[in-house]
């Protein structure tokens, strides 16, 4: 039996150096070798001069990063000469916990480059005009101020949308082209009209004191660009450089790598070309291929072997990544036990896939085989866990949705950070937008444009144009007295700014009407947005308790780096689920990779292009080389995304794998769940011109459910509630229901209860109609997506 030997979680080690660590005792340089092979220890022990760990998939690079750090404070070098960078903060967090073992009360820097770049800015921002508290704008705020800058200039009669501009200037940014560079080789008619917005969108970042996410690595490249002595000082200060995941670094992270180890040459990288998921952020695998081109002197080394995986799981991900032509032959090695096969499941629906995937964790979990935490469900893309949310709950499964920030991008928590950011920052617009009419004061969208010609006048912000708002004459006297008792409000907490963040919070909740505003809102709605800004104040409480001198400036700033992976909690004894890009770097005894079909793995986006389809068939083997002891890849028939079902084909990467070695097990039919080894999977070829579901002829709906495979329709039976009367559980407004009449419709409206219960369904081919739920013969298909 295997009892619970697997441990879930952020990869890498925790052999029994870290045990002495605790203690207290610095362990011996040497005591720091004893886990590791040869390779390893060469690695960990290198001296001085370039360095490059290129190897595959759990081979121990991560450890290696770790190790390196304790051994080169063991060897006597001071903990602010090094510098170790991250993919992820959460990985960072780990990883200053694993090295606090081993070297207790060490202070090295350790962290992603974003958070290396604030670091910078808030030191050297004043070079480029940057004040130390500036504010970071997300996505959703940036595209909002590209939006009021395009306006401010009259440009926003293009047909271009302002996400588009803003992802052009992002790209432009990670590449480290200015305005001017952009501006030179703008040749269309989309590039000639970012080249304008572009030059005018940074002028106003920088009068508003705000950068967006980008900046956080443009700026700090330019500034060790164009300020020398800066440059060589922070070159001498961080002697040592540390940097993991390599691979998925962009042009501006690489010019920051090397702009501060030019002197000290003393930069260590590791990473595996395999494993390179970010070409769509600007990631540029060229930048580890090229390691030995830059640094000639440099140390390569190379990990033989996989120490995560079993030789089934090894040997199918060799097999995948054989597949992709543009890369460096190599294969990963395991002296591990074989395993159990790889397993390909076949499902009829993703309903089904989900209701199976978590019954079947519950069953091995009961059977004592493994815990909760040991098992992870990989998507591609997040709207594919709306669905197993609730095959969770309906088996009592305790999970966790890897979705770190979703918490603070919900409205209420954006409104009070941006009342937040507004104290700190009293330059920030897009905040004062934001909240200067919520709770309402009156304050309408006319006044608000009055009042940014009036801050355009006088060259100042929405603020403090706020202030003389009575003395402007297109602004309505009641408005204006609105305004000026915001402006006070807002100056009146600023001096409170020394008080700890949550104590801040709670005070901004009361004295602007926010918490009173949903006390006493009639909306249930608005009970869950209360007890939510209250969890805000708790989270603020805790990284205060965390951090005490970090204040709310610290704070926001660990809001606006927040990734999907970070609000994880690895400890607990949970199912987690998370897309296959924030599954880089862990590892996990069992693993699920779900909906590996054709337009979701590949992504649809992929089909056409052959680079891009290798990118993800890398994010395949990312997924696939987390598994440490099972790995189930599954894939259904009929798939509902983006609000439609259509017909799936199972992923071209399943064919790619060793037919041999693989399990193929078919659910698609109630009593078959066979296995037959070396089979390949009954291939359910969907009639070539079937159109997404939806808008299909109720004649042809109807077709569809009685398509049969080996005899059996490939849908669940019909629900005839006639022959009971009762009410339909989970029946709600946007659920998909198949009529035996009217076909497919969405579920628009449900009223009443027990025999009484009534649904609005709209049905694409009959128009809307009202049914007693009870009297209907219909099933419920599945939730819409994206509703
Ligand atoms: N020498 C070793 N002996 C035993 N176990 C090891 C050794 N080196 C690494 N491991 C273990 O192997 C697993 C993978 O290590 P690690 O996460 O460092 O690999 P990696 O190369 O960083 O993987 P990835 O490419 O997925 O980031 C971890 O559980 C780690 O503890
Ligand atoms: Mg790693």
């Amino acid at each position: 039996m295997e009892t619970n030997r697997g441990h879930a979680g952020q990869a890498e080690g925790n052999g029994e150096q870290e045990e002495r660590g605790r203690q207290g005792r610095l362990p011996a340089p040497e005591a720091l070798l004893a886990d590791l092979n040869e390779e390893q220890q060469r690695a960990v022990t290198h001296g001085e001069g370039p360095l490059l760990v290129l190897a595959g998939a759990g081979s121990g690079k991560t450890r290696v990063i770790t190790r390196r750090i304790a051994w080169l404070l063991a060897m006597g070098i001071p903990a602010e000469r090094i510098l170790a960078i991250t993919f992820t903060n959460k990985a960072a967090q780990e990883m200053r916990q694993r090295v606090e073992r081993l070297i207790p009360g060490h202070r090295v820097w350790i962290g992603t480059f974003h958070a290396f770049g604030v670091h910078l800015l808030r030191q050297f921002g004043d070079r480029l005009s940057l004040s130390r508290s500036f504010t970071i704008y997300d996505v959703d705020d940036r595209n909002a101020f590209l939006r009021a800058t395009m306006e401010a200039a009259r440009l926003d009669n293009y047909r271009y949308r302002p996400e588009g501009i803003a992802s052009a200037i992002s790209k432009a940014k990670n590449q480290l082209r200015s305005p001017a560079d952009y501006a030179r080789s703008a040749v269309d008619h989309f590039a000639q009209v970012v080249a304008e917005v572009y030059p005018l969108y940074e002028r106003r970042l920088r009068q508003v004191q705000a950068v967006d996410f980008d900046d956080l690595l443009y700026l700090p490249a330019l500034l060790l660009r164009e300020h020398e002595q800066i440059r060589s000082h922070l070159d001498d200060r961080y002697r040592f450089i540390l940097i993991d995941e390599y691979q998925d670094t962009n042009l501006a992270q690489y010019e920051i790598v090397r702009r501060l180890s030019q002197d000290h040459r003393n930069l260590c990288v590791v990473g595996d070309p395999d494993q390179s998921i970010y070409r769509w952020r600007g990631s540029d695998i060229r930048n580890i291929l090229d390691f030995e081109r830059d640094f000639p002197d440099a140390r390569v080394i190379h990990l033989p072997r996989n120490y995560r995986s079993t030789g089934a799981i090894v040997s199918a991900a060799n097999r995948l990544i054989a597949h992709n032509k543009q890369r460096k032959k190599k294969e990963l090695r395991t002296e591990n036990a074989w395993g159990v096969p790889v397993r390909v499941w076949t499902f009829r629906d993703g309903l089904d896939e989900a209701d199976q995937v978590v019954r079947r964790i519950k069953e091995t979990v009961q059977a004592g085989r493994f815990r909760y935490r040991d098992h992870a469900i990989f998507v591609r893309i997040n709207a594919l866990t709306r669905v197993l949310e609730s095959a969770f709950v309906r088996h009592g499964v305790p999970f966790q949705i890897v979705k770190g920030f979703a918490f603070y991008e919900r409205k209420e928590n954006k409104d009070v950070l941006a009342y937040l950011r507004l104290l700190v920052n009293p330059q920030d617009d897009v905040a004062f937008e934001r909240v200067v009419n919520v709770p309402a004061r009156g304050i309408g969208e006319t006044t608000i444009e009055r009042l940014r010609n009036l801050a355009a006048e006088r060259g100042c912000s929405l603020l403090a144009a706020a202030a003389e708002a009575g003395r402007c004459t297109t602004i309505k006297a009641a408005s204006a007295r609105a305004l000026t008792q915001f402006h006070r409000l807002i100056t009146e907490l600023r001096t409170r700014l020394d008080l700890p963040p949550h104590e801040l919070i709670d005070l901004v909740l009361q004295r602007s009407g926010y918490e009173q505003m949903l006390q006493s809102s009639e909306d249930p709605d608005d009970q869950e947005r209360l007890a939510n800004v209250q969890e805000l104040v708790t989270a603020a409480r805790q990284f205060h308790e965390l951090n005490p001198q970090a204040g709310l400036t610290g704070f926001l700033e660990q809001v606006a780096l927040a990734s999907d992976v970070d609000g994880w909690d690895h400890e607990a004894d949970r199912v987690s689920v998370m897309t296959l890009h924030a599954s880089k770097g862990l590892e996990f005894p069992v693993v699920y990779i779900l909906a590996v079909e054709e337009g979701l793995l590949p992504h649809e986006r992929a089909l056409r292009d052959e680079a891009e389809l290798e990118e993800e068939r890398r994010l395949c083997f990312v997924g696939m080389t987390r598994a440490m002891r099972e790995l189930h890849l599954c894939h259904a028939h009929l798939r509902e995304y983006r609000g439609v079902i259509r017909c799936a084909i199972p992923s071209g990467f399943l064919d790619e794998l060793p037919r041999d070695q693989v399990e193929w097990h078919d659910l698609t039919s109630t009593d078959s769940n066979s296995t037959r080894p070396g089979d390949r999977p009954i291939v359910y070829a969907p009639p070539p011109s079937l159109p997404p579901v939806p808008s299909l002829p109720s004649s042809s709906a109807s077709d569809l459910s009685g398509s049969r495979r080996g005899g059996k329709s490939i849908l669940p039976p019909l629900h005839r509630s006639a022959a009971n009367g009762e009410a339909v559980e989970g029946l709600a407004p946007g659920i998909v229901i198949q009529h035996e009449q009217f076909g497919i419709g969405q579920v628009v409206a449900v009223s009443g209860f027990g025999a009484q219960q009534r649904m609005k369904v709209r049905f694409p081919a009959h128009g809307e109609k009202t049914l007693l739920v009870a009297q209907a013969p219909f099933r419920i298909l599945n939730r819409r997506s994206g509703s």
